[in-house]
């Protein structure tokens, strides 16, 4: 299995590289050569088999030699063993055809654990073999950069640094960034929002005597690696609602657009995907442009949803890709028009998302209406996030096929935002218990790039 970029211009890479390199050297992002197909018998197979085991078929085909069967079963044995439910990633009826899959059951109570803990256990593996170190390097609303200090904290062989938006994340986000007292895990608090930490990110990777003198690598969703591992839950959940006899469709809390382009990845598996619908909140680019065909950024505008603040959504160019014929020439031409303020999707590419891609926008008004609606009604207590989902949702429900909703984060994550719409105070779960009273520590750093770059060198340094 060979990895390509998206902009055409850096070479081909294995699992193993592409999982170590993050960005590509043309500033694209790896996908893979081909994708493994899976046949009707095969998907029917996975009825009823643990979390673990589909996840071993299904990553399988993707990660050539990179580790042997026993190897590669140990990894995702360690991987989901923290997680706080024995089905991994549970569904649950909220109405007629309509479900929720619940995937913060994890060490960091978001869906960014699925990924972020396979990542760490098969950095874990590779670099022990290796005996390399690296430094990572991550942009956070929240959720991926304590999914990421979670699976990297205390490894020998990795510094991380997490850039996370000042004042723009939850206090329970910020306490589990900040308050691990491991010397390895550096949270750094920029000055901007999240668009401005993602874009730093990517200059590190782009500046490449920094990227190769401190080994740089990355655990956002530009690595492949994330999205892989998020591919798994689409199956286990399709399965379990009578897939592959049956067509299912999701709707997908949408922000960096990795979980939803996982949920298309399974459909190109051959698992039969009806509808992938993005939700945006106020944040709303992504709706626009599938529906507009206009790619502008004007700008963030925080909401109580804060992870899905995000106006530059980094995986919508793996998208973009196979809607322009993967085509990696017009892919770079179209990201030089975003840095130049904007660009407008080709009407033959929109038109190729469209046959995927369904989307909807939620407000603040709706999405507390909606807090407040679920609990009454079904007694679940929805984060923000998969508020926004769950109303998106309820605008595309079909009679005959089933709709699953992500439920993207557990409601103690932002319990102001939840008590306001529904009056209840959501609890940590007892092992974060004393979150609170645990000592923080952090590093404010301005919106720039030589700063950052000079902070990270001094604090490697040997
Ligand atoms: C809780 C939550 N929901 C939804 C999203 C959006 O996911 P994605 O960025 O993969 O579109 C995020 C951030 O990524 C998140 O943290
Ligand atoms: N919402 C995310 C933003 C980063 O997304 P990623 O999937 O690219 O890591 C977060 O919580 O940090």
């Amino acid at each position: 299995m060979k990895y390509v970029s998206t902009r055409g211009q850096a070479p081909e890479l294995t699992f193993e590289q592409a999982m170590l390199t993050g960005l590509a050297r043309d500033g694209g992002l790896y996908v893979p050569a081909e994708i493994p197909v899976m046949g009707h018998a095969d998907i029917a197979a996975l009825a009823g088999l643990p979390y673990e085991e589909v996840a071993f078929r299904i990553m399988r085909p993707f990660i050539g030699d990179t580790f042997t069967d026993e190897e590669f079963q140990g990894i995702i044995e360690r991987a989901y063993a923290g997680f706080g439910h024995a089905a991994r990633a549970p569904l649950v009826q909220l109405d007629q055809g309509h479900f929720l899959l619940e995937l913060f059951h994890g060490p960091t109570l978001a869906f960014k654990d699925f990924a972020m803990q396979m990542i760490g256990q098969m950095f874990q593996a590779a670099l022990a073999r290796s005996g390399n170190r690296v430094t990572i390097v991550g942009a956070t609303s929240g959720d991926t950069g304590s999914a990421a200090i979670e699976a990297f904290k205390g490894l020998e062989a990795v510094d991380v640094f997490i850039l996370y938006p000042h004042g723009r994340v939850s206090e329970v986000q910020r306490r589990q960034m900040t308050t691990p007292p491991e010397a390895n895990v550096h949270a750094l608090a920029i000055e901007g929002h999240f668009d401005d930490a993602q874009a730093r990110v990517k200059d590190m990777f782009n500046d490449f005597e920094f990227r190769d003198g401190v080994r740089l690598a990355g655990v956002n969703s530009i690595n492949w690696a994330r999205v892989l591992a998020q591919v798994v839950y689409y199956f286990t959940s399709a399965v379990a609602l009578g897939s592959p006899h049956r067509k299912v469709s999701f709707t997908v809390p949408t922000g960096n657009f990795g979980d939803i382009f996982a949920g298309y990845i399974a459909k190109r598996m051959g698992l039969p995907i009806d509808r992938l619908v993005v939700a945006t909140n106020l944040n709303d680019i992504l709706h626009r442009c599938l529906t507009s065909a206009d790619y502008t950024p004007d700008g963030v505008i925080p909401s109580i949803s804060p992870s899905m603040d995000i106006q530059v959504s980094s995986n919508f160019e793996r998208a973009l890709f196979d809607a322009y014929g993967r085509d990696g020439a017009a892919v770079a031409q179209l990201m030089d028009e975003l840095k130049a303020g904007g660009f407008r999707v080709s009407q033959g590419a929109q038109q190729a998302l469209r046959e995927h891609f369904d989307s909807g926008r939620c407000d603040e008004d709706q999405t507390r209406a909606t807090i407040r609606r679920l609990r009454a009604t079904t007694g679940e207590l929805l984060c923000p996030h998969s508020a926004v989902g769950v109303h998106v949702a309820e605008q595309h429900l079909h009679r005959d096929v089933p709709m699953v909703t992500l439920a993207t984060a557990h409601p103690a994550k932002f319990p102001d935002a939840v008590e306001a719409a529904s009056g209840i105070h959501p609890p940590l779960p007892p092992r974060m218990a004393d979150l609170y009273d645990r000592p923080e520590r952090l590093t404010p750093v301005p919106n720039d790039l030589q700063a950052i770059e000079t902070l990270i060198r001094e604090r490697i340094a040997p």
